[in-house]
Formats: structure tokens, sequence, C-alpha cells
């Protein structure tokens, strides 16, 4: 795998930062090298592309960061980098470093950002998912997911004792933008009684009538579990409206936010983000290009930047099926 066309390969993280991203990075600078090309890391995604903040990796320089949460290439929104003129500067610094080929490890944004960068100059470019919203449809899983998902489970199972201790019902808010991912398999994992979704709209009279038959069978202590792109409104909201309608619940809320986002990486995305790092560059020199790598039933998959954005990674409906099973 010596295309001799890629001499120097630029990796960065951008958008929201998400454990594993670090064992991401490693694997594609230590893959490179392996293949004898040079690895630099572009610091703070297209903010530093923009500036030209590039740094040259080693296989050493990425030791001791497989563990680590966060991202050692740190991570930015640019909102220069959405503008032509903004493309071009980083591209200039790209060219200015000898630089042919990209990974980018991200979400959505990011690709569709290098998806124009690659338009616009032919640099050949390859996406790693990396966010915990699993929100992209051509994996099965995004990179920090399943370590976000197991922080907000262990969260939840600490707001359960105190919640049965007080007998308290509990809104839960976790992270996931559009996506009720998180949300799902946290909540089946944490016992929820109910989950609350974008992709699904309980109403809330279909809510006050699940927690009022839980009313009826004295069930005071409840753990419900809010997607933050809940279009029956957030934790807070729900909590504020249930509050008005019954004084039977003594209410409370936790919104887990950005400690969902950090922490050291389960072995899962240890593992998941070696193989897509290793796939993406063997990929790019293979003459793979504006595509993401991903994986679909434990096989690595390069889907076009097409078949992916714009379209909803879709939970899965027996999650929802037997969450709902498990909640009488
Ligand atoms: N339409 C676009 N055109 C050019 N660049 C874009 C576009 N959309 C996003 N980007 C660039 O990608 C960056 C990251 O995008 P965004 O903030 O949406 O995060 P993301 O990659 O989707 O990750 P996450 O959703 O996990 O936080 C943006 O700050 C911007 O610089
Ligand atoms: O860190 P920020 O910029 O507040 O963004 C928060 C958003 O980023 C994510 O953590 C990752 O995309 C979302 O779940 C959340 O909506
Ligand atoms: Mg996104």
């Amino acid at each position: 795998m010596t295309n001799e066309k890629i001499k120097r390969i630029g990796v960065f993280t951008s958008g929201g930062d998400a454990p594993g991203m670090n064992a991401a990075i490693r694997a594609v600078v230590r893959t490179g090298i392996y293949y004898q090309k040079e690895v630099f890391g572009i610091m703070r995604g297209y903010e530093g592309m923009i500036e030209g903040d590039i740094v040259k990796l080693g296989a050493r320089s990425v030791g001791n960061i497989i563990q680590r949460g966060g991202t050692i290439l740190k991570t930015a929104r640019s909102k220069e980098f959405r503008t032509k003129e903004g493309r071009l500067k980083a591209y200039n610094n790209l060219k200015k470093e000898g630089i042919d080929a990209l990974v980018a490890i991200g979400g959505d944004g990011s690709f569709t950002g290098l998806h124009y960068l690659t338009e616009e100059f032919g640099i050949p470019a390859v996406c790693i998912p990396g966010t915990i919203d699993n929100d992209l449809t051509g994996t099965d899983y995004t990179i920090g997911y399943d370590t976000a998902t197991n922080t907000a489970v262990e969260a939840i199972d600490k707001i359960r004792d105190t919640a049965l201790s007080h007998n308290r019902l509990f809104f839960i808010e976790v992270m996931g933008r559009n996506s009720g991912y998180i949300a799902v398999n946290s909540g089946i994992a944490g016992g929820a009684a109910a989950i609350i979704i974008p992709e699904e709209t309980m109403s809330f009279e279909n809510l006050m009538t699940l927690l009022t038959a839980g009313e009826g069978s004295s069930k005071k202590s409840n753990l419900i579990v809010v997607a933050e792109g809940s279009k029956i409104g957030g934790a807070t909201e729900l909590a504020k409206k249930v509050a008005e309608r019954s004084d039977y619940f003594d209410i409370k809320v936790t919104v887990l936010g950005h400690l969902q986002r950090g922490g050291s990486p389960t072995y899962f995305d240890r593992v998941l983000a070696s193989k897509l790092g290793v796939a993406a560059v063997e990929g790019i020199l293979k003459g793979q290009t504006d595509v993401m790598v991903g994986i679909r039933n434990s096989k690595i998959v390069y889907n076009s930047f097409d078949s992916i954005i714009n379209h909803v990674h879709e939970i899965d409906q027996e999650s929802l099926r037997i969450a709902k099973i498990l909640s009488i």
C-alpha cells in the first residue's frame, strides 16, 4: 500500500470532542508511519487549518494517549471555514506544509466542511465518525457514544438511589443533539419508566397518563430519561408542566450535560477508534476519497459523503419496543 502520490497526511479533530478521539489520532498517525508516510496534526480543527497551526507527529508523540478523553489536537467550531475565502486560506496552509491527504475525526458538520474542501481543491479526504451523539448513518457506532452512554448510565444509577430514598420523580436530560440514541440505551440500561426522544413523539398527555398509572399503583419514585432534542420540551420544561398538573409527585431535574463528553474511553471506543483509524489511512492510500469510514455488522465500510449527510441514523425499533415492555 505505497500510494506514491500521497506523502503527507494531515489529521485533525473537529466539532464536539468525544472520548476515543485520541485513540483514533494515535491509530491514524501510527498507520501513516507504518506505510512510510509523514503525518501532521492540525490543531483546533478548521481554525488551526486556517491559521496554519500544524505540527509534525511521530509514533512516540501519540504514546500514552489511548486511554485519555478529550483530544490532544484540540477541537473547535469555525465560522470562517463556512466561507469559500476561509477554505482557500486553509488549503493554502495545507499546500505550504505539503499535506496531500486529510483525515478528519468529527461529526456531520465537520464532514460537510471537508466535502466542500475536497470539491473545491481536489484534496483526498476520509472522515472518521467521532461524536457522542451516534447520529451518523453509515456506521453502527460513532467513537465516543459508548463511553458517553456508560457515563449516563452511571449517573442514572446514582440518581436512582436518591430518588428511591425520597420517593421522588426525576427528569434526567441526556445529550445527543437531534438524536435519541444516548437516551434510549441509557434509559433501557438505567431502568427508566419512560424515555423521551426526538424521533418518537410521545405527547405530553401520554406522559401524564403513564405517570398517573404509576400514581394508581402507588409508584412515587420514577426516572424519566429525556433526550435534549425532545420535541415536547427538555427535562426542566417537562418537570414544570407535570408539577402544574399534579401535586402528587416530588419532582427533581438533573441535566447531565458536558460530563457525558469527558472521561477515559471504554474498551469498546478504544477498539472502534483503532479500527477506524487504521481503515481511514488504508482507505485513503487505496484511493478512497470524500467518504466516511464506518463499521456495519462488525465489518469496515466506506460510504460516500452523499449517502450519509442529511440521512437520519434510525433508532432501532426493537430497542424502543423492549424499553416500553420493561417499564411497566
Ligand atoms: N455547511 C458547512 N460548510 C462549511 N463548513 C462547515 C459546514 N458545517 C460545518 N462546518 C464546519 O465544521 C465544523 C464542525 O461542525 P459542527 O459544529 O456541526 O460539529 P460536528 O462535526 O457535526 O460534530 P458534533 O455534532 O459532534 O459536535 C464547524 O464549526 C464548521 O467549521
Ligand atoms: O459543547 P457545545 O458546543 O455546547 O455543544 C453541545 C452539543 O455537542 C454534543 O455534545 C456533541 O455533538 C451534543 O450532544 C450537544 O448538543
Ligand atoms: Mg453534528
